[in-house]
């Protein structure tokens, strides 16, 4: 089947119906039926919760947040808790459905879920962040649960909001339930390699596209936009596979040097700098947004959503995409890329790792037994190199890009689920 043009999509593209032309053009390759289409389309829960809290400075401060269950026919839903000014129902809607994609992809046991918190972290004290995260799980202590909904890290939360998150949900049960989240601390019951996982799936995924498109590491040029969790870890083993990673950004600007960045000083410097590329002296500053449109070979985004638009991507030159952040590129923007030949590697595909090493952790809770660093990122490595020559032999199959050969093997596995369970 021939590639299909999104359905056209309003003015200003909105995450939840960007998913859903991608969804509905993987539906119609597949013939999906009419029962399975109208169940997917809409999350089965959508929670909303006002949470006050006493800030530092004696005054209390409501805060609006959200749980989202995508889907829980694979198994427990399973998805990050993002903390951001920009959190709004349809995108925590948007990334929750494409955790259930995203877990299918990578045929781990697990439904789609994610949550998020409309805050700044940044201009937040710990103490505060503390309160605010005790009070969202005390909130929604019906929702989690080791066999219900996992919650995990995404933006502006990591280790430390998880065991938070653990240790309240553990007060209410009267013991201690590590499973109910995932990358909380090593001594927590954390997973070694959970931190650097989704970026190293990242780099396993872009080798093997490196691979068809016959780029060679070692003279390939890089660019990662964001460098939080994703970005710094994709950046670090993308240079550590041989690739020079010329620019690198984050909420600060854009860094660029043609000769290559080190890394490992950009890190340092992040880490004293109160996780600020701000000031960064070995490269020279640019426009954030001029890192896209850099002469590259790989283009990484790592960041948030919509960043790749009908704006710009006539302007990208990268060979390559590798969807770090989840939802980069709008849906208008597919069709440009595609195009002009560009490849990119999906979200949902590229950014599983963090979520397979999650489903590591929580089988080593359950377990009550710890895995090596090694057997971590041997098993990891294996199914995300098993996942894209899945996606891309059914791209060849249908004749679609890697994006909707993604969602084609995503949909088609929970679709294959309902019936099998009988539903319809
Ligand atoms: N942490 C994880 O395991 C996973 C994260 N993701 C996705 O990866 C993306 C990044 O997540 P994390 O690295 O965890 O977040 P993070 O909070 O650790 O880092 C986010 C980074 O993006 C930067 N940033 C924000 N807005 C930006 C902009 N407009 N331009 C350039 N940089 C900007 C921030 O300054 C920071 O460096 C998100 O889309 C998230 O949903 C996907 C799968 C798993
Ligand atoms: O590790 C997880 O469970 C989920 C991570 C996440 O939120 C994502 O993959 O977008």
């Amino acid at each position: 089947m021939a590639y299909i043009e999104p359905a056209p999509i309003k003015d200003k593209e909105n995450p939840f119906e960007s998913m859903m032309s991608r969804f509905d053009i993987a539906a119609k390759c597949l013939g999906l039926d009419d029962e399975v289409y109208n169940v997917l389309k809409s999350p089965v829960k959508q929670v909303i919760v006002n949470l006050p809290i006493t800030m530092d400075d004696g005054s209390v401060q409501v805060f609006e947040g959200y749980r989202v269950i995508h889907s829980n026919i694979l198994g427990p839903s399973k998805g990050g808790i993002r903390y951001d000014m920009d959190v709004h129902l349809d995108e925590v809607k948007a990334l929750a459905a494409w955790m259930t994609w995203k877990c299918a992809v990578v045929d781990i046991p697990y439904g789609g879920a994610k949550g998020g918190i409309i805050c700044n972290p940044r201009n937040m004290s710990p103490g505060e962040i503390e309160r605010l995260t005790r009070a969202y799980t005390g909130a929604l202590v019906e929702i989690f649960g080791p066999d219900r909904d996992i919650p995990a890290p995404d933006m502006g939360t990591g280790p430390r909001e998880m065991a938070w998150l653990m240790d309240e949900y553990s007060r209410a049960q009267g013991m201690t339930v590590n499973a109910v989240v995932t990358g909380k601390p090593l001594v927590l019951g954390g997973s070694l390699g959970r931190t650097e996982a989704t970026g190293r799936g990242v780099m396993i995924t872009a080798l093997a596209a490196m691979e068809k498109l016959k780029i060679n590491p070692y003279h390939a040029k890089v660019a990662v936009q964001g460098f939080g969790n994703v970005g710094s870890w994709a950046a670090t083993l993308l240079e550590e596979r041989g690739a020079s990673v010329v620019a690198v950004s984050d909420i600060s600007g854009a860094y660029y040097n043609d000769s290559g960045i080190d890394i490992n000083k950009a890190i340092e410097y992040r880490n004293a700098n109160n996780g600020s590329l701000e000031g960064f002296k070995g490269a020279e500053k640019i426009a954030g947004d001029d890192l896209l449109t850099l002469n590259l070979d790989v283009l990484v985004p790592a960041a948030k959503e919509d960043v790749i638009t009908v704006h710009n991507a006539d302007q990208i030159k990268a060979k390559l995409i590798v969807e770090g952040a989840n939802g980069p590129t709008s849906a208008k923007a597919d069709a440009l890329l595609n195009d002009k030949g560009i490849m990119a590697v999906p979200d949902i595909l590229a950014n599983a790792g963090g979520v397979t090493v999650s489903y590591f952790e929580w089988v080593q809770n359950r377990l009550g037994y710890k895995w090596t660093a090694d057997r971590v990122s041997r098993r990891s490595d294996r199914i995300m190199k098993d996942a894209f020559n899945n996606v891309f032999k059914t791209s060849q199959e249908y004749n679609v890009s890697l994006r909707i050969a993604a969602y084609i093997v995503a949909i088609d596995k929970v679709a294959k689920t309902y019936k099998f369970r009988g539903r319809f």
